[in-house]
Protein backbone atom coordinates (compact mmCIF):
# COMPACT_ATOMS: atom_id res chain seq x y z
CA UNK A 1 0.00 0.00 0.00
CA UNK A 2 1.07 3.31 -0.49
CA UNK A 3 1.40 6.12 1.77
CA UNK A 4 0.54 9.75 0.52
CA UNK A 5 2.43 12.61 0.68
CA UNK A 6 0.40 14.21 3.40
CA UNK A 7 0.05 10.97 5.72
CA UNK A 8 4.15 10.55 5.20
CA UNK A 9 5.23 14.15 6.42
CA UNK A 10 2.97 14.04 9.74
CA UNK A 11 4.06 10.19 10.61
CA UNK A 12 7.94 11.73 10.02
CA UNK A 13 6.84 15.30 11.95
CA UNK A 14 5.78 13.16 15.05
CA UNK A 15 8.73 10.48 15.08
CA UNK A 16 11.52 11.10 18.06
CA UNK A 17 15.14 10.64 16.46
CA UNK A 18 16.81 7.76 18.88
CA UNK A 19 19.90 8.38 16.51
CA UNK A 20 21.37 10.51 14.59
CA UNK A 21 23.12 9.16 11.82
CA UNK A 22 26.58 9.96 13.14
CA UNK A 23 25.69 7.77 16.12
CA UNK A 24 24.57 5.73 13.79
CA UNK A 25 27.88 5.78 11.45
CA UNK A 26 29.58 4.91 15.29
CA UNK A 27 27.67 2.10 15.45
CA UNK A 28 29.15 1.00 12.07
CA UNK A 29 32.44 1.39 13.56
CA UNK A 30 32.17 -0.55 16.40
CA UNK A 31 30.66 -3.49 14.44
CA UNK A 32 33.49 -3.53 11.76
CA UNK A 33 36.08 -3.73 14.67
CA UNK A 34 34.13 -6.36 16.36
CA UNK A 35 34.01 -8.38 12.99
CA UNK A 36 37.29 -7.60 11.91
CA UNK A 37 38.13 -9.39 15.17
CA UNK A 38 35.98 -12.20 14.64
CA UNK A 39 36.35 -12.63 10.84
CA UNK A 40 39.19 -11.31 8.90
CA UNK A 41 41.14 -14.55 8.62
CA UNK A 42 37.87 -16.38 7.91
CA UNK A 43 37.19 -15.80 4.45
CA UNK A 44 33.39 -15.78 5.33
CA UNK A 45 30.59 -15.62 3.35
CA UNK A 46 28.28 -13.01 4.18
CA UNK A 47 24.52 -13.67 4.04
CA UNK A 48 22.74 -10.29 3.84
CA UNK A 49 19.18 -10.67 5.28
CA UNK A 50 16.71 -8.71 2.62
CA UNK A 51 15.28 -6.28 2.29
CA UNK A 52 16.05 -4.31 5.59
CA UNK A 53 19.76 -5.33 5.55
CA UNK A 54 20.75 -3.81 2.68
CA UNK A 55 21.93 -0.11 4.37
CA UNK A 56 24.08 -2.05 7.15
CA UNK A 57 25.65 -4.43 4.53
CA UNK A 58 26.13 -1.88 1.83
CA UNK A 59 27.93 0.74 5.15
CA UNK A 60 29.72 -1.85 7.13
CA UNK A 61 31.17 -4.59 4.03
CA UNK A 62 33.24 -1.01 3.15
CA UNK A 63 34.52 -0.60 6.57
CA UNK A 64 35.53 -4.84 6.25
CA UNK A 65 38.72 -4.95 5.06
CA UNK A 66 39.88 -8.35 4.50
CA UNK A 67 38.73 -11.26 2.38
CA UNK A 68 34.94 -11.92 2.27
CA UNK A 69 32.76 -13.44 -0.36
CA UNK A 70 28.63 -11.48 -0.06
CA UNK A 71 25.52 -13.58 -0.97
CA UNK A 72 21.67 -12.82 0.55
CA UNK A 73 19.16 -14.67 2.17
CA UNK A 74 15.58 -13.76 2.04
CA UNK A 75 13.06 -14.46 4.81
CA UNK A 76 10.48 -11.75 6.08
CA UNK A 77 7.95 -11.87 8.43
CA UNK A 78 6.44 -8.41 8.86
CA UNK A 79 4.89 -7.64 4.96
CA UNK A 80 4.59 -4.25 5.85
CA UNK A 81 3.19 -4.02 8.96
CA UNK A 82 4.04 -2.80 12.06
CA UNK A 83 3.60 -6.86 13.69
CA UNK A 84 5.30 -9.80 12.90
CA UNK A 85 3.26 -13.08 12.05
CA UNK A 86 4.62 -16.52 10.09
CA UNK A 87 8.32 -16.59 8.23
CA UNK A 88 7.86 -16.40 4.50
CA UNK A 89 11.04 -18.02 2.61
CA UNK A 90 11.47 -16.02 -0.68
CA UNK A 91 15.47 -17.75 -1.27
CA UNK A 92 17.82 -19.51 0.87
CA UNK A 93 21.02 -20.23 -0.70
CA UNK A 94 21.61 -23.88 0.51
CA UNK A 95 24.07 -25.33 -2.19
CA UNK A 96 26.51 -21.98 -1.09
CA UNK A 97 26.34 -22.54 2.38
CA UNK A 98 27.93 -26.08 3.46
CA UNK A 99 31.45 -25.74 4.80
CA UNK A 100 31.37 -22.12 4.92
CA UNK A 101 32.18 -19.62 7.87
CA UNK A 102 28.86 -17.63 7.54
CA UNK A 103 28.26 -13.87 8.38
CA UNK A 104 24.28 -13.39 8.55
CA UNK A 105 23.96 -9.48 8.48
CA UNK A 106 20.49 -7.97 9.90
CA UNK A 107 18.93 -4.48 10.31
CA UNK A 108 17.09 -5.41 13.43
CA UNK A 109 17.14 -8.23 16.23
CA UNK A 110 13.64 -7.71 17.73
CA UNK A 111 11.34 -10.64 19.22
CA UNK A 112 14.17 -12.69 17.56
CA UNK A 113 12.07 -15.06 15.45
CA UNK A 114 13.76 -14.24 12.60
CA UNK A 115 17.32 -14.84 13.26
CA UNK A 116 16.62 -17.69 14.49
CA UNK A 117 15.05 -19.43 11.58
CA UNK A 118 17.89 -18.41 9.60
CA UNK A 119 21.00 -19.53 12.36
CA UNK A 120 18.76 -23.01 11.91
CA UNK A 121 18.57 -22.92 8.31
CA UNK A 122 21.95 -22.13 8.15
CA UNK A 123 23.45 -25.17 10.39
CA UNK A 124 20.75 -27.78 8.72
CA UNK A 125 22.59 -26.19 5.46
CA UNK A 126 26.21 -27.48 6.79
CA UNK A 127 27.88 -24.05 7.82
CA UNK A 128 31.41 -24.33 9.28
CA UNK A 129 30.85 -21.58 11.83
CA UNK A 130 27.89 -19.12 12.31
CA UNK A 131 28.33 -15.56 13.23
CA UNK A 132 25.46 -13.15 13.64
CA UNK A 133 25.49 -9.18 13.79
CA UNK A 134 22.87 -6.74 13.63
CA UNK A 135 22.66 -3.06 13.59
CA UNK A 136 19.86 -2.63 16.11
CA UNK A 137 19.33 -4.55 18.67
CA UNK A 138 15.45 -3.94 20.99
CA UNK A 139 16.07 -3.84 24.56
CA UNK A 140 13.71 -6.83 25.19
CA UNK A 141 13.28 -11.06 24.93
CA UNK A 142 14.64 -12.72 22.28
CA UNK A 143 14.25 -16.11 20.88
CA UNK A 144 17.89 -15.81 20.06
CA UNK A 145 20.90 -13.41 20.57
CA UNK A 146 23.31 -12.13 17.92
CA UNK A 147 26.73 -12.04 18.49
CA UNK A 148 27.41 -8.57 17.39
CA UNK A 149 25.50 -5.77 17.98
CA UNK A 150 26.06 -1.97 16.44
CA UNK A 151 23.30 -0.27 19.10
CA UNK A 152 20.49 -1.18 21.46
CA UNK A 153 17.15 1.10 22.43
CA UNK A 154 14.10 1.10 23.80
CA UNK A 155 11.03 -1.31 22.14
CA UNK A 156 9.45 0.81 20.50
CA UNK A 157 8.14 0.78 16.27
CA UNK A 158 11.64 1.94 14.56
CA UNK A 159 12.37 3.10 10.87
CA UNK A 160 15.08 4.54 9.14
CA UNK A 161 18.64 2.94 8.32
CA UNK A 162 16.91 -0.04 6.30
CA UNK A 163 14.04 -0.62 8.85
CA UNK A 164 10.94 0.57 7.51
CA UNK A 165 7.51 1.87 8.23
CA UNK A 166 4.86 0.30 5.98
CA UNK A 167 7.54 -0.22 3.44
CA UNK A 168 8.93 3.52 3.36
CA UNK A 169 11.64 5.20 5.68
CA UNK A 170 13.72 2.71 4.92
CA UNK A 171 16.44 5.67 3.24
CA UNK A 172 15.64 7.62 6.46
CA UNK A 173 19.15 9.13 8.15
CA UNK A 174 19.13 8.17 11.80
CA UNK A 175 16.93 5.60 13.62
CA UNK A 176 13.45 6.90 14.56
CA UNK A 177 10.60 5.80 16.43
CA UNK A 178 7.10 6.11 15.40
CA UNK A 179 4.43 8.00 17.61
CA UNK A 180 2.26 5.26 19.34
CA UNK A 181 -0.63 7.01 17.16
CA UNK A 182 1.05 5.74 14.04
CA UNK A 183 1.80 2.32 15.53
O1 LIG B 1 13.30 -10.26 15.27
P1 LIG B 1 12.04 -10.30 14.47
O2 LIG B 1 10.84 -9.89 15.29
O3 LIG B 1 11.83 -11.59 13.76
O4 LIG B 1 12.14 -9.13 13.39
C1 LIG B 1 13.33 -8.85 12.70
C2 LIG B 1 13.15 -8.98 11.22
O5 LIG B 1 12.06 -8.15 10.80
C3 LIG B 1 12.46 -7.37 9.69
O6 LIG B 1 12.23 -8.04 8.50
P2 LIG B 1 10.82 -7.97 7.72
O7 LIG B 1 10.08 -9.25 7.90
O8 LIG B 1 10.10 -6.72 8.12
O9 LIG B 1 11.26 -7.85 6.24
P3 LIG B 1 12.13 -6.66 5.58
O10 LIG B 1 13.57 -7.01 5.86
O11 LIG B 1 11.78 -6.72 4.16
O12 LIG B 1 11.74 -5.35 6.25
C4 LIG B 1 13.94 -7.17 9.91
O13 LIG B 1 14.60 -6.86 8.70
C5 LIG B 1 14.39 -8.50 10.50
O14 LIG B 1 14.77 -9.41 9.49
O1 LIG C 1 10.73 -1.85 14.81
C1 LIG C 1 10.81 -2.32 13.65
N1 LIG C 1 10.83 -1.49 12.57
C2 LIG C 1 10.93 -1.96 11.31
N2 LIG C 1 11.02 -3.25 11.00
C3 LIG C 1 11.01 -4.12 12.03
N3 LIG C 1 11.10 -5.46 12.00
C4 LIG C 1 11.06 -5.87 13.26
N4 LIG C 1 10.95 -4.83 14.11
C5 LIG C 1 10.92 -3.70 13.36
Amino acid sequence: MKLDPASYAAVASRAECLATAEEMEAALDRMATELTARLADKDPLVLCVMTGATIVTGQLLPRLDFQLRLDYIHASRYQGQTRGGEIRWHYRPSASIRGEHILILDDILDEGLTLKQIIDACREDGAASLTTAVLVEKEREHACSADVVGIRVPDRYLYGYGLDYKNYFRNARGLFAVADCDR
